[in-house]
């Protein structure tokens, strides 16, 4: 018999199997592939923590696996001492089903190994868990998410003291422990009750929403020179964004916020959309109706744990979506023109995007001498060169994104920040407005003085283990057989970031990348054009990152257009 098979019968046999997973396995007794693909492997704990399908096997998210990774870690946290695990772990859910489950589940198990937990009363954005970590000052913080998969999902985030998510140190420990750990061993010897009256259980309700909105208000930089009337729809996409972005749109006094109704209240089965990612521009069709009925001026999107935000603008009476480069490189304009005038940007300011985020901000943040510094993709990378320079003071970070539509304003959080990239969004919105001005316009503004840079991400979705095995085909055959020079633009030079190399073609001469290795490839050409290629950490994808640069808007474009058709053609030819 197959290991998975046998894994599968294993679980059938467990006399206190749950109730319904074991009805859910006891289903697919004839369905081969549905049981390999449960039972083929792990759930694999990366760096993000665990993110997977809900339901029976241990490569899905259900009980037992989430149980096992909270006792695991809990064990990590015990490891560093007594008076760490003594400092406790914040918790908190989004919208998805099962997550408040998890969600107490989780805080039960670490108070019966003794660590106090600050478990959230209701869903919270994810920010706020990254908040309410430092808030506590926790040793760690949990965050049940799949943040803006589709609804079949769930996820467990772990944050570390700082407030940022684990890098591959702890998630190696974590892993480890996991490793040591029966599946089936009940880890909860508390009830909810008993960890009250110990001391243990916290539910955690106002206090830290009130701090937490109040240093989200402080990051405002231009107040009272803003159109508070500027006309904004705003959608959750019924997650978590609904009472912190409003509550605190409300409170800095803007007075025509329009809330799309069918996404306003949160629900797990995201019954408007399949794929609640706003990246996804499908994501704002009920907004965009809304925009024109009321005569908005931007539409603001958050994904169902709002740490990420996407924004369209009203243009001449059209909607237009930005991407996230766009949104970024306006929001680096916005906090540098604002922070000179005002005489607030600090002399080591620094700023923090990853390997496959465009050049265009890096371009702005160099001509006011404020650094750009280039990490891997993750949001926990951004956030770690924050925590370093919390001891070393060689820089003070004032701003850290990615492509990917994550944003985080200012250090008092350590994570992507939806509600407060959505305050900083409506005041720009609002300023410009006052000027005369669109987000658009003052775009086309930046380009006219930086360049006209073009961006495009395709992710070629490929799913189950035979996707999974042709992403990994891709990725090889491509580095072998990449698509070379393309049109007018020459390509000089190869950096694979699992090799830590970059190879000018010219010469073959190599060179060492000082940067944490991982799988991704980037080719870069003459005329200041790149893309890159990597799987995605977060989803059963491929992705191809491109990034365009010319002295009109038409070449940019253009170039888009041809490196685009030409690197898939080569990958979709790999098989
Ligand atoms: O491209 P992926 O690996 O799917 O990652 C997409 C995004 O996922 C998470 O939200 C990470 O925190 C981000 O930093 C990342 O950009």
């Amino acid at each position: 018999m197959n290991d998975y098979k046998k894994e599968y019968e294993k679980w059938l046999t467990v006399p206190t199997l749950d109730a319904d997973l074991k009805k859910e396995l006891e289903e697919i007794g004839n369905k081969e592939e549905d049981i390999k693909d449960r039972f083929y492997c792990d759930l694999s704990f990366g760096t993000a923590g665990l993110r997977g399908i809900l339901g029976a096997g241990t490569n899905r998210m259900n009980r037992y696996v989430v149980g096992r990774a909270t006792k695991a870690l809990g064990l990590v946290i015990q490891k560093q001492g007594k008076e760490f695990a003594a400092k406790g772990v914040a918790i908190a859910h989004d919208c998805r089903i099962m997550s408040p489950e998890f969600a107490k589940m989780c805080a039960l198990i670490l108070n019966s190994m003794g660590i106090p937990v600050y478990l959230f009363d209701s869903l919270r954005p994810t920010p706020e868990l990254s908040y309410a970590v430092r808030y506590y000052h926790c040793a760690a913080g949990i965050n049940i998410t799949a943040s803006h998969n589709p609804k079949i999902y769930n996820g467990y985030k772990v944050y570390w003291e700082e407030g940022s998510q684990i890098k591959s140190d702890i998630a190696n420990q974590v892993l480890e422990e996991i490793g040591n750990l029966d599946l089936f061993e009940e880890n909860i010897s508390l009830k909810e009750e008993e960890a009250v009256a110990k001391g243990l259980l916290h539910i955690v309700n106002k206090e830290v929403d009130e701090s937490f909105y109040e240093k989200t208000m402080s990051i405002s930089l231009r107040d009272s020179e803003v159109d508070k009337n500027i006309g904004i729809v705003y959608t959750p996409l019924n997650g978590a964004g609904n009472i912190p972005v409003r509550t605190v749109l409300e409170r800095m006094g803007y007075t025509n916020v329009h809330i799309v109704k069918e996404q306003e209240m949160p629900d797990g089965t995201f019954p408007t959309i399949a794929y609640p990612n706003p990246e996804d521009h499908a994501a704002f069709a009920l907004s965009e109706e809304l925009a024109l009925k009321v005569g908005a001026d931007v539409l603001i999107a958050t994904d169902p744990d709002c740490d990420r935000l996407a924004v369209e603008v009203v243009q001449n009476g059209k909607i237009e979506a930005l991407n996230g480069n766009q949104v970024g490189v306006l929001i680096i304009n916005y906090l540098l023109t604002s922070m000179t005038e005002k005489g607030t940007l600090p002399n080591n300011a620094a700023m923090v995007k990853s390997i496959v985020t465009g050049e265009m901000g890096s371009a702005i943040a160099k001509e006011y001498g404020v650094k750009m510094f280039n990490v891997l993709t993750g949001f926990k990378n951004i956030c770690a060169l924050s925590n370093e320079w919390d001891n070393t003071k060689e820089y003070t970070y004032i701003f850290g994104y990615e492509e990917s539509i994550g944003y985080n304003v200012g250090s008092y959080l350590r994570d992507k920040d939806g509600v407060g990239a959505t305050l900083i969004l409506a005041e720009m919105a609002g300023y410009y407005k006052k000027q005369g001005k669109t987000l658009i316009d003052v775009l086309n503004e930046l380009y006219e003085k930086y360049g006209y840079y073009r961006e495009d991400t395709i992710s070629i979705v490929l799913e189950g283990i035979e996707g999974q095995e042709r992403i990994k085909r891709m990725m090889v055959e491509y580095r072998k057989n990449n698509a070379g020079s393309i049109g007018s633009s020459n390509l000089i030079k190869v950096t694979d970031y699992l090799t830590s190399e970059s190879t000018n073609v010219l010469t073959g001469e190599k060179s060492a990348v000082e940067i944490e290795k991982t799988d991704a490839v980037e080719f870069a050409f003459d005329d200041g054009c790149w893309y890159s290629l990597r799987p995605s950490g977060t989803e059963p994808k491929i992705k191809l990152y491109i990034y365009t640069k010319a002295d009109t808007a038409e070449k940019a474009e253009d170039k888009l257009t041809e490196i685009k058709t030409k690197v898939l053609e080569v990958l979709h030819s790999i098989k």
